[in-house]
């Protein structure tokens, strides 16, 4: 290769993309207009645990922001009951047109009067994006004409009117106005939350965390933080034992064993065949969970002496059980064992499988492995997920950073390393991978299971006392130990040492978590450290709205700072919208910023300050002769 080309490598490269002073000369002009547009607007929510009814409503209305652009732009033009209808056609526009289909209520004006109203909101909400990427957002087919339509100017010029007009009307008579309205609707909601983050938990409890993931699989952009109930997900997906049993106990648990058997086709009938025949007189689904639970007991002891790093010989609880007096002794006291019937446990060895218990996990296993659409999930878990993410000066997780009681980073020996902060993050990533992958050994796949309870991984940070709670009446003995780091994360000093860990600014940066519910009812506030950590868990979560009073949270953060979406709980979502009504959510501004902060001071903007440069010596290459231009 000549010399020059050599020397210039990176620019030639470059030089394919833009041939010509002119093509450079455009990019530059376009990236650095990008720059001064106001920042994109973020949402984060957690802790959806299958919420699926609520959180499709959440996705549909953009946490509440749409209902606020409708009220601030059409506030004189339409009344209160005018903009709640329209708002309910963006949420659910075919729902809303059949039922006015139904009512009659259809017509060539009531096209032309919507359609209106849904460009001049598109307008509104299209500011913060530049005009190469609207194209993007807007559904495949529909650009041309929404262009048109967006940038026509009906009322600066005669001819602009009946251009406009014709468009629309033509649109309306040939039937295409549904089309368009739907897709106007996929447009300003895309338009209204350039970036989602869910900072874990999908899964558990609630319905359906599979329609959840079908969601999330088609939105426009979004990542996810592993919570430790996805992590177990996941690990079942790895074929860890104990996984498979806990995601079954907990499914089992809340009765929704839907999710399971018509969600991914995994049929408990094994299970249910032999709970009815190990407990005759129990109903089945009481037995169903006795059954799962000492598979699950058995499973998890037998990783636990396998794992003697993992430190949870606490959790090895079925050898300190009296068979005969049916009492329990833990930490040198006696608690009497509730329901005590074991009729698997043989106790010189409680900790093997009969083999119909065998049987039944073999058979569960193989049908996890199986499922097609649940490998979809994962892998779309794998492919959005990570531990942790570092965002726009925001560092996001689920659960904590391990740390001492003095609130240093604790040092976590696994496999003979130590690890600790964000390098212990960045171990338990790449295991996580590393267990997916099925070329490893039984170890990584074994810390699937430590990962979503154990005491020290970072999605979790408690010690569960899962046998406690099913097996003893005393709750002293229910209470989780937890890391010091859900007190720490209160304190300030502590908060900025794990942002500068991540290489980010204490000044302006937050740590986003979940996974503590956030006990508002009774005064506790998502945000601690003087602003520095916000708690995000609201509970999505039906079974958590009496712990914290709200059902769920979303926080925004745009170019004016930060504000918290506290969503109000609501009894029958379906009806309320029938009626027009909406979730309430009441909003508090977090943090307010006297300035309108722009995409130059966000992550993207560094990179296209990057790119600005590199364009900018190839603009001076093809200046001073270095580089021949082409046509
Ligand atoms: O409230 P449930 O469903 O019985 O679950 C309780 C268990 O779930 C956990 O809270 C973990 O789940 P979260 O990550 O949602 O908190 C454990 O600490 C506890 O043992
Ligand atoms: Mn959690």
């Amino acid at each position: 290769m000549d010399k020059n080309r050599q020397k210039y490598k990176y620019l030639y490269l470059l030089s394919e993309k833009y041939p010509n002073r002119q093509s450079v000369v455009t990019e530059l002009i376009r990236l650095k207009a990008i720059l001064n547009l106001a920042r994109p607007t973020e949402h984060f929510m957690s802790d959806l645990h299958g919420e699926y009814e609520s959180f499709f409503h959440i996705l549909n209305n953009c946490s509440g922001v749409i209902k606020e652009k409708v009220d601030y732009l059409f506030e004189k033009d339409l009344t209160p009951a005018q903009r709640a209808e329209f708002c309910t056609l963006i949420y659910y526009p075919r729902e809303k047109i059949m039922d006015l289909k139904e009512k009659k209520a259809l017509s060539p004006s009531w096209y032309s009067k919507n359609l209106r109203l849904l460009l001049k909101l598109s307008r509104l909400m299209s500011y913060k994006y530049p005009q190469s990427e609207l194209k993007n957002l807007m559904p495949k087919g529909y650009e041309t004409i929404i262009l048109e339509l967006l940038t026509a100017r009906p009322n600066d010029d005669a001819f602009q009117e009946v251009y406009f007009n014709t468009i629309l009307n033509t649109l309306i008579n040939i039937n295409s106005g549904n089309e368009y309205i739907i897709a106007f609707t996929i447009f300003i909601k895309k338009l209204a939350v350039a970036h989602l983050h869910i900072v874990g938990d999908i899964f558990d409890r609630g319905q359906r965390p599979d329609s959840i993931i079908d969601m999330l699989r088609q939105h426009h952009s979004v990542d996810i933080q592993w919570g430790n109930h996805d992590i177990l997900w996941m690990g079942a997906m790895c074929g860890n034992e104990a996984c498979i049993a806990t995601v079954i106990r907990n499914s089992v648990s809340y009765n929704n064993t839907a999710v399971l058997e018509k969600g991914y086709a995994i049929s408990l009938r094994p299970l249910s065949s032999l709970a009815s025949k190990l407990y005759p007189d129990k109903n089945l689904n009481i037995a169903m969970k006795r059954t799962i639970s000492i598979i699950l007991f058995k499973v998890e002891g037998q990783l636990i002496k396998r794992n003697p790093d993992f430190n949870m010989e606490s959790r090895l609880l079925l050898d300190k059980i009296d068979y005969i007096s049916k009492y329990i002794k833990i930490n040198g006291k006696s608690y009497p064992v509730k329901s005590p019937s074991f009729p698997t446990i043989n106790p010189d060895n409680p900790y093997e499988l009969t083999e119909e218990e065998q049987s039944v996990l073999e058979e569960i296993k193989s049908s996890f492995h199986d499922s097609t659409r649940l490998r979809k999930h994962i892998d779309f878990l794998y492919q959005k997920g990570s531990v942790y993410k570092a965002y726009n000066n925001n560092l996001l997780y689920h659960g904590c950073i391990p740390l001492n009681e003095d609130g240093t980073f604790k040092r976590i020996k696994i496999n003979n390393q130590t690890y600790y902060g964000k390098n212990y993050l960045d171990f338990c990533d790449k295991t996580i991978r590393q267990a997916y992958l099925g070329l490893y050994d039984q170890k990584v796949i074994d810390l699937m299971y430590y990962f979503w309870c154990g005491r020290l991984s970072p999605f979790s940070g408690r010690e569960f006392k899962t046998f406690e709670r099913m097996y003893i009446e005393d709750k002293s003995t229910w209470i989780e130990p937890s890391d010091a780091y859900y007190h720490y994360c209160d304190d300030e000093n502590v908060c900025n040492m794990i942002l500068e860990e991540f290489s980010l600014k204490t000044k302006r940066g937050h740590i986003i978590n979940g996974h503590v519910p956030v006990k508002v009812k009774e005064g506790e506030s998502p945000v601690k450290a003087n602003g520095k950590t916000i708690i995000i868990d609201g509970g999505f979560c039906k079974a958590y709205h009496n712990k914290t009073g709200i059902a769920g949270y979303t926080l925004i953060s745009n170019s004016r700072g930060l504000r918290l979406l506290e969503h109000q709980t609501c009894s029958n979502i379906k009806e309320a919208l029938k009626a027009n009504q909406d979730i309430e959510s009441v909003s508090c501004t977090l943090e307010l910023q006297n300035y309108h902060s722009s995409t130059a001071d966000t992550d993207l903007g560094e990179e296209i300050q990057e790119q600005i440069n590199d364009i900018y010596h190839l603009m001076l290459a093809y200046q001073n002769g270095l580089i021949p231009e082409k046509a």
